[in-house]
């Protein structure tokens, strides 16, 4: 079994499906056992995939089936406590000793501590390490390595390792996250990863990938992944604020008529119908993703490293955008609760915790928004030299003459507004560095004057992608629906197009013949929808499935016994175990009889 699961590229897709351990697979079981993250996260979620796209057949054959049958727990520490954007600066060094064909881990100083892995505080005995490998004297940059950390029978830290937690953060708390340094500790020859670059037994360094990136691979397949587990976090925080919303009742807008429920204010509408939306728009451009991703794994196999490049640009720009944007808006939907909301038992802390983090880790927003800015302005220039671009830029053609896109407001003609945004702000900024340049700046000063409308031009690329996956897919998945089903994801995908033009409407009366007028009919549509889509709004997040165990929410339950829920939880807090608690008599007391 497991000799299917490995096949060229960074991981094979195939096989993990056939284990059934897709995210949504594994998130669903974790989080209905665990409740909160679980410690073996990384351990499935980076270690494994790592051993998968990293190691030769034989190291596969040596390590996947201890893995993946629990024998030996992993994760994945690459982040220092002084780098984890800038992989290259990592410190950890990994020198390879000829005379005992053995690398020598090595952490110089206190910046060089691997930080943060997920498991490693106190759940792992394994771990893929980082580090910069050296050989004959020279160092060949940071290379992914097998090290052994724990003992499998004590537990105990093996000689030379000095591991442990980091201690409470906003979120993850149940995720040990560690740190390791070492010192002088020898691992064998073999545990380096040795798919893409290996090191013979005299020393000899041969680069064996097509691409120098490659390496990066498991970070590529977790960003793809995260795509998919933003829109299924924020479907779950959409859940349970529309839910609530339909049981609480407040205020009095019109004398003599009952307390309407909140769901039925506009303004609840609109906090809360582009997180279905969203959760919607996420979820079809993810497995777009997929899909692109699984076509260039295809492509590698082939030995065609082309389409990497591409695929580098998008899984950036999706992870930052997907994860920004359900971060905000899993904040919204507890807005959207007042007060309850704000209880850890409705769970909109913690899926919030959780997502907010996801804008950090794997790739902080910024720092993949610059990257898909690299291919942006590469790709431009390509175009001016007459290049062929490729497809997901095929839109740029339109900004070849430099004229403005007039105004059309169609859903199709939405989408292509969002394209000239994207064009129009990917132009901007190549004029930006080229004006810089002319004034005398060498080409690193002249990007970094421009890279905050750099950001803005992927963040504009980004939004055009998922306008245009999410209507085009929307319209070949509901071919064949009834027409009731087709109207209704209609409405949602037009209400994110019209949501997102409002709220780029500098942009669009920028790079498009876009009016004050056509605002005010944007305005007016998009109020329509609203109200249009409220009728179906419980429908729709009981659409999304989610059982009570795993919703795990007081506001978010399925029989909507909101008020039962919150007092039975509060009964059950320790603090209400006694009617009295000790420190009334200890300190309370006596400081109210002026005996402290
Ligand atoms: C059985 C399986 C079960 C599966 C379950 C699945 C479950 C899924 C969910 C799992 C959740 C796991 C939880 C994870 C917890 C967090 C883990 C971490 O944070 S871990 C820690 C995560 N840490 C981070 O994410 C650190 C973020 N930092 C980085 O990624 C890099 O340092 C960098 C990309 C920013 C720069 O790298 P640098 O080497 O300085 O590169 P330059 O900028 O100089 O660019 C040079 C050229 O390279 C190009 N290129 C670059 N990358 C790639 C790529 N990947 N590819 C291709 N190309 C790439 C670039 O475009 C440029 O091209 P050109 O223009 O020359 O043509
Ligand atoms: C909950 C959690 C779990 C994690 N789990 C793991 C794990 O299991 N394994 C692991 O190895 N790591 C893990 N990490 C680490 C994570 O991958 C890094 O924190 C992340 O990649 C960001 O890097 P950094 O912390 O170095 O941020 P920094 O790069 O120091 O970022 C600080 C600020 O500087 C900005 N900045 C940095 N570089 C640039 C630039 N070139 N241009 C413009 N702005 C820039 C950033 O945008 C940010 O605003 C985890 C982190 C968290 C929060």
């Amino acid at each position: 079994m497991y000799g299917q699961i490995v096949r060229d590229g960074l991981v094979n897709v195939t096989g993990i499906e056939d284990l059934g351990l897709t995210s949504p697979v594994l998130q669903r079981t974790s989080d209905a056992f665990f409740k909160e993250i679980s410690p073996f996260l990384l351990h499935f979620g980076m270690f494994v995939p790592t051993i998968i796209g990293q190691c030769t057949p034989e190291q596969q054959a040596k390590w996947l089936p201890l893995a993946m049958d629990l024998k030996i727990i992993g994760t994945y520490a690459q982040t220092e406590l002084g780098h984890g954007t800038f992989i290259r600066g990592l410190e950890t060094t990994a020198t390879y000793d000829a005379s005992t064909e053995q690398f020598i881990l090595k952490t110089p100083k206190l910046s060089s501590y691997k930080w943060w892995a997920g498991g490693l505080g106190k759940t792992a005995n394994h771990c893929i390490v980082l580090a910069q490998l050296y050989t004959k004297g020279v160092c060949h940059g940071p290379h992914p390595f097998i090290v052994q950390i724990r003992d499998t029978e004590t537990h105990m830290p093996l000689p030379g390792i000095k591991v442990g937690e980091i201690g409470p953060k906003l979120g993850f708390n149940t995720a040990d996250n560690g740190f390791l340094g070492f010192e002088d500790f020898r691992i064998p020859r073999e545990n380096l990863m040795m798919k893409n670059a290996q090191v013979t037994k005299d020393g000899t360094y041969v680069k064996v990938a097509r691409h120098g990136k490659l390496t990066y691979g498991t970070m590529v397949f977790v960003r793809v992944m995260l795509v998919s587990d933003m829109a299924y976090c924020l479907a779950k925080a959409v859940t349970i604020a529309v839910r609530y919303s339909a049981v609480r009742r407040q205020s009095q807008p019109k004398p003599d008529q009952p307390e309407p429920q909140v769901l039925d204010y506009l303004t609840q509408q609109h906090k809360l119908f582009i997180c279905i939306s969203t959760a919607h728009a996420m979820k079809l451009t993810s497995t777009w993703l997929w899909n692109t991703f699984t076509g260039v794994l295809a492509d590698m196999r082939d030995g065609n490293t082309d389409t990497l490049p591409e695929l580098h640009a998008l899984s950036s720009c999706l992870k930052a955008i997907s994860t920004s944007d359900t971060s905000a808006l899993i904040e919204q939907c507890r807005f959207a609760c007042g007060g309850h909301g704000y209880m850890y038992s409705s769970n909109l802390p913690a899926l919030y915790s959780f997502a907010t983090a996801t804008r950090t880790y794997e790739g902080d927003y910024t720092v993949l928004l610059l990257q898909t800015a690299r291919f942006l302005v590469k790709s431009w220039e390509q175009m001016d030299e007459g290049k062929p671009l490729t497809p997901t830029l095929a839109y740029l053609e339109q900004s070849r003459n430099g004229s403005q896109v007039s105004w059309d407001d169609s859903p199709e003609g939405i989408v292509r507004g969002f394209d000239a945004v994207a064009a129009g702000r990917i132009g901007a900024c190549v004029k930006s560095i080229r004006k810089h340049i002319n004034n005398g700046m060498d080409y690193e000063d002249a990007w970094q004057m421009t890279t905050v409308q750099l950001v803005g031009a992927a963040e504009a690329h980004c939004r055009a992608v998922i306008c245009r996956v999410y209507r085009d897919e929307t319209a070949r998945l509901t071919a064949g629906c009834s027409p009731g089903v087709k109207a209704v994801l209609d409405q949602l995908s037009t209400l994110y197009l019209l949501y997102w033009a409002l709220e780029r409407t500098g942009d669009l009366l920028r790079f498009s013949s876009l009016s004050e007028r056509d605002i005010e009919n944007l305005q007016a549509r998009y109020e329509a929808l609203l109200l249009k889509i409220r009728p179906n709004a419980v429908g729709l997040v009981d659409a999304f499935d989610f059982r009570d165990e795993v919703l795990m929410s007081t506001l978010g339950s399925y029989d909507g016994r909101v008020y039962e829920r919150l007092m039975e939880e509060a009964l059950k807090t320790p603090l209400n175990r006694e009617p009295v608690s000790d420190s009334f008599h200890k300190y309370i007391k006596p400081m109210m009889q002026g005996k402290l």
